[in-house]
This record gives structure tokens, sequence and C-alpha cells, in this order.
């Protein structure tokens, strides 16, 4: 049974905003997956990452390359997205931006622009069910794929983006930090801003992309994704803390995710501390919630006990999130009116 504590994190209004698609998949929905495609022979234990294990960040991409055998469809797709968006909204997420890499698969005839519509009818679907909580969408660019990829991307994400009523907000960069070099996929990136596209970038995931991130950080990104070393306790610089600063850009934290990935050593060593300390926007977030094992609440609950914030504090946190969306000025108002309205319920 939940505890009172675990109570507040679950009643707690959140917003998540990087969650990847295929990365979410709960237990539940892979269960039927797995028994839809038993020819597979693919196991729970190849799908996520269970509590008190740990990957390297190199396993953790072999079990994505796992999940994609497994969504391959239409129909996968479909339910996948419809199931996340759900046990987000279970989670108390009101404001969601989901994003994921369009991918074609011709056995099944899935092409990138129905594996992105198949999203949008997803997100439409829950709408129109009623699901309490508001969906857009981040389309992904896999940095393994190369610039020609990227730049094909950007412009189906920038069609979507003109047509799909304000579902499609913006552009991903992701996949293995230690495949390719940002510097080859700035036309695209640069495309994607020029056109209205917001960029949230992963940066510095690794030690190694100083040069990268230092490249990247000119454009300038609209929210950083990790950011684990970028700051130079971390083996970062001061001429990157600077322009983050400057720029005030937000910056995307998956605790669980980098321990279990092992980017990061332990909880109360994660740099959440020392962005959080410096007063620069910090956004709690799951990453992948299925590969990982967690949910939002958790990830506020880890934050909280790790570095001792207040309940105060958390809902401080959840709020300013808002801020931080790539949603319309109306939106976050709604949002805010939320939060004003819940709050007596929530901090008693
Ligand atoms: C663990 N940290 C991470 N760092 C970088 N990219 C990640 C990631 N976690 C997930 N992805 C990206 O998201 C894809 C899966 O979801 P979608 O098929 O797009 O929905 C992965 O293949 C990878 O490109």
């Amino acid at each position: 049974m939940d505890t009172e504590a675990d109570l507040f994190y679950r009643r707690l209004p959140k917003v998540e905003l990087h969650a990847h698609l295929n990365g979410s998949v709960s237990f539940e929905t892979m269960e039927k997956l797995i028994k839809q495609k038993l020819h597979l022979n693919i196991e729970h234990s190849m799908t996520a990452i269970r509590s008190g294990q740990r990957r390297t960040l190199d396993e953790c991409f072999q079990v994505f390359k796992v999940i994609h055998q497994l969504v391959d469809s239409e129909e996968d797709i479909l339910m996948v997205a419809k199931d996340v968006i759900q046990e987000f909204a279970a989670d108390g997420v009101k404001y969601l931006e989901l994003r994921s890499t369009p991918r074609e698969v011709t056995e099944t005839g899935l092409t990138k622009r129905r594996y992105v519509e198949t999203v949008l009818e997803a997100i439409r679907q829950s709408k129109e069910e009623e699901v309490d909580i508001d969906v857009r969408f981040l389309v992904a660019v896999d940095r393994r794929h190369g610039p020609e990829v990227a730049m094909e991307t950007v412009k189906l994400a920038e069609e979507f983006m003109l047509s799909s009523d304000g579902m499609v907000v913006g552009l991903d960069l992701s996949g293995d930090p230690t495949v390719g070099h940002g510097k080859d996929l700035l036309c695209a990136l640069q495309k994607a801003k020029n056109c209205g596209l917001k960029l949230a970038l992963h940066l510095s995931e690794v030690p190694s992309q100083k040069d990268e991130s230092e490249l990247l950080l000119n454009l300038p990104p609209d929210r950083i994704g990790h950011g684990t070393f970028l700051h130079p306790e971390a083996g970062g610089s001061d001429s990157l803390v600077d322009k983050v600063c400057k720029q005030n850009t937000p910056i995307e934290l998956c605790l669980t995710s980098n321990v279990k990935g092992q980017t990061v050593s332990s909880y109360n060593k994660h740099h959440f501390q020392y962005w959080y300390n410096r007063g620069h926007p910090c956004v709690l977030c799951t990453d992948d919630k299925g590969v990982f094992c967690t949910d939002l609440s958790q990830e506020y609950q880890l934050a909280a006990s790790a570095f001792g914030l207040s309940q105060e504090s958390v809902w401080g946190l959840s709020q300013q999130a808002i801020n931080f969306t790539f949603a319309p000025e109306p939106i976050k108002q709604r949002l805010e009116k939320k939060w004003a309205e819940l709050r007596p319920q929530v901090l008693q």
C-alpha cells in the first residue's frame, strides 16, 4: 500500500518533458507484445532493467533494438502510444511531451509518415476518451542514422508541425551518444530551428562530447537532455556552463536512467544537485520509464530523498516545469490554473 509520502508524489501534478515512446512501454504492454510475437523468443529480462540492476549505456541501446522488434507495425504503435499516455495520466502527469524516432519496416508496410500519423492518432484518441492529460509530440532524430536521414526527418517534422493542429511542437536529437558527431547534424538542426520547431537536444550524456556540446549550444537548443558532463566537476568546462546559464536553457534530468545506465554513480551524486543549487531551470523526467522501471512520481521522490527537498520545494519544481514546455501560452496558463486548483489538496 502507498504510504502518505508516496501519495503526495502521486497526487502531485507533474509535467513530463523527456519520454522516449519505445523506452516508456510498461511491463503490462510488453506482456501483450511478447505474447503476440512468441516466435521472437523475447523475455521481459531483455526489455527492462529491474531494481538494483545496472547496465552500460551500450547495453541500454541493445535493449531498444529488442523493443523495436516487438513494436514494428501501425497497430503496435497505436497500442503502445495509447497505453503510455494512459499510464502517464494515471501517474498524475498533466502535460506530456512524448518523443519518438519515425521508423519504416518493410515487412509490415510501416512508413515514417504513417509512424508519425499513428502516434498523432493515439494522442487524438486519448483526448477523445477524455484521458486527463495534454500530450504533444517531438519528432526524434537518431544521431546514428547520419545527416541525410536527419534532414529527411526535419522535413517530415516541419510538415507535421504545420498540419497537426499544434500537436507536433519540436525536434529531439537522441540515440547512442558514442556514435557520430553533432557537427554533421548541425545543418539539419539549424533548418529545424529556422522553420519554428523547438529543439530538445541530448547533450554531454557521455564525457567525450565536449566539443560537440560547444557547437550545439550555439544553435542554441530550447532544452537540454541530460547534460551529465557539462560542468567542470564532471569533466566539462566553465565555458559550457556559462553558455547554458547565459541562455538559461532548461535541463531535463533523468535520475534513474543515468544511475541504471551508469553514467552517474549514485542518486546523491547526480548532477541535478549542481544545477538545482545554482537556481538553474531543471525539470525531472523519466527518459524511458519502461526500460528503467520507473515513473515520474518515483523520480520526484528519489530526488527529494537524495537532496533533502521539502514538499514545498518539490511542488515548486513541478510547477516551474510548466514554463519549460513547448506548449503555446494559453496551454501554459491552463496548466498554471490547474496547479493552483490542486495545490490545497496536495500540499496539506
Ligand atoms: C538512455 N538514454 C538515451 N540517450 C539517447 N537516446 C535515447 C536514450 N533513451 C532512449 N533513446 C532514444 O530513443 C529510442 C527509443 O525510443 P523511440 O524508438 O524513439 O520511441 C532509442 O532507440 C534512442 O534513439
